[in-house]
């Protein structure tokens, strides 16, 4: 029998109390879009190649951790999202990333736009020498004009989406600096999300945190995931367990394996995957 989905609300007529029907399986949920494709991607630090065609998908309003052992590639990985590394001379990615399937690495890209749609958080709170509030109007300030009121919204609702509002919402006018370590990491993720990215790229955000700033971190990257794509490099794989829905393991500059992470942390494909993951990795 099949139930018209606009008539789902109807009350069901009784040969529905059969428990064939009662049981079907849940229609599987549709694969999220893809955000970001990277299709080849390789990395030199000079004559250095530190990424080897790297190829995967980051999918939208999803959270892919990045996890691999110290110098594996995964911030540079990160860097090339946003192509920040192109700040520095000798520094070079080739192959393709898609965003919303246009080529960021082909010519003619606008960097300063191309930043603020995305993202990026470092692993250090790095706040600028000003106050609270300016730390996020100075980046808005650049790319939009808006009146004092304006301004005071985006500052409130950027801190709102941060998870940082109500601790400071008295003293905005105090040094950023002057904010605990993990109040300044939520401020720069509050300056990041000002902006309106559409991806976020999280790099080891709450490895320099106490235990509670991190729970804090955590939670509020399970809230963001709902408006950003979210890619997280990080260390420690139980976090990677608690926030992400996907893991990409990385070795040796090459991406090993990818899936989603109950799949990863489960049953991995690759016997590499395995060892990192349990711990057996060396
Ligand atoms: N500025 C640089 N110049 C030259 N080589 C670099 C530079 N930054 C990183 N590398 C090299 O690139 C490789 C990948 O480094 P990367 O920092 O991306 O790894 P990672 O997986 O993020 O490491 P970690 O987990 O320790 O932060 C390493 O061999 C590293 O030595």
């Amino acid at each position: 029998m099949k139930i018209d989905p606009d008539q789902a609300h109807v009350k069901a007529p009784l040969s529905l109390a059969d428990p064939h029907v009662a049981d079907a399986a849940p229609a599987a949920e549709p694969e999220p879009a893809v955000k970001m494709r990277l299709e080849q991607v390789r990395f030199y630090y000079g004559a250095h190649q530190v990424l080897h065609d790297i190829s995967l998908d980051l999918h939208e309003h999803r959270v892919t951790a990045f996890i691999g052992p110290s110098g594996c590639g995964k911030s540079t990985l990160l860097r090339t999202l946003n192509r920040i590394y192109s700040l520095y001379p000798g520094q070079r990615a080739a192959g393709r990333i898609l965003l919303d399937g246009r080529d960021i690495l082909a010519g003619g890209e606008n960097l300063n736009q191309l930043r603020a749609r995305v993202g990026m958080v470092f692993q250090r709170p790095t706040p600028f020498p000003m106050s609270i509030y300016d730390n996020i109007a100075f980046g808005v300030r650049m790319y939009r004009r808006l009146s004092k009121a304006d301004m005071d919204g985006v500052v409130e609702q950027a801190l709102r989406r941060a998870a940082l509002w109500d601790e400071v919402k008295d003293k905005l006018k105090r040094a950023g600096a002057s904010l605990s370590g993990g109040q300044q990491q939520r401020l720069c993720i509050a300056r990041a999300v000002a902006l309106e990215p559409e991806v976020l790229l999280l790099d080891e955000p709450a490895s320099a945190l106490d235990p509670i700033s991190t729970a804090k971190i955590e939670e509020l990257v399970d809230e963001l995931k709902s408006r950003y794509t979210i890619a997280i490099v990080t260390h420690n794989l139980q976090q990677a367990v608690r926030v992400s829905d996907y893991t990409a393991f990385m070795y040796l500059g090459h991406l090993v394996e990818m899936d989603a992470t109950d799949q990863m942390f489960t049953n991995p494909r690759e016997k590499q995957t395995e060892d990192y993951v349990t711990g057996r990795f060396g």
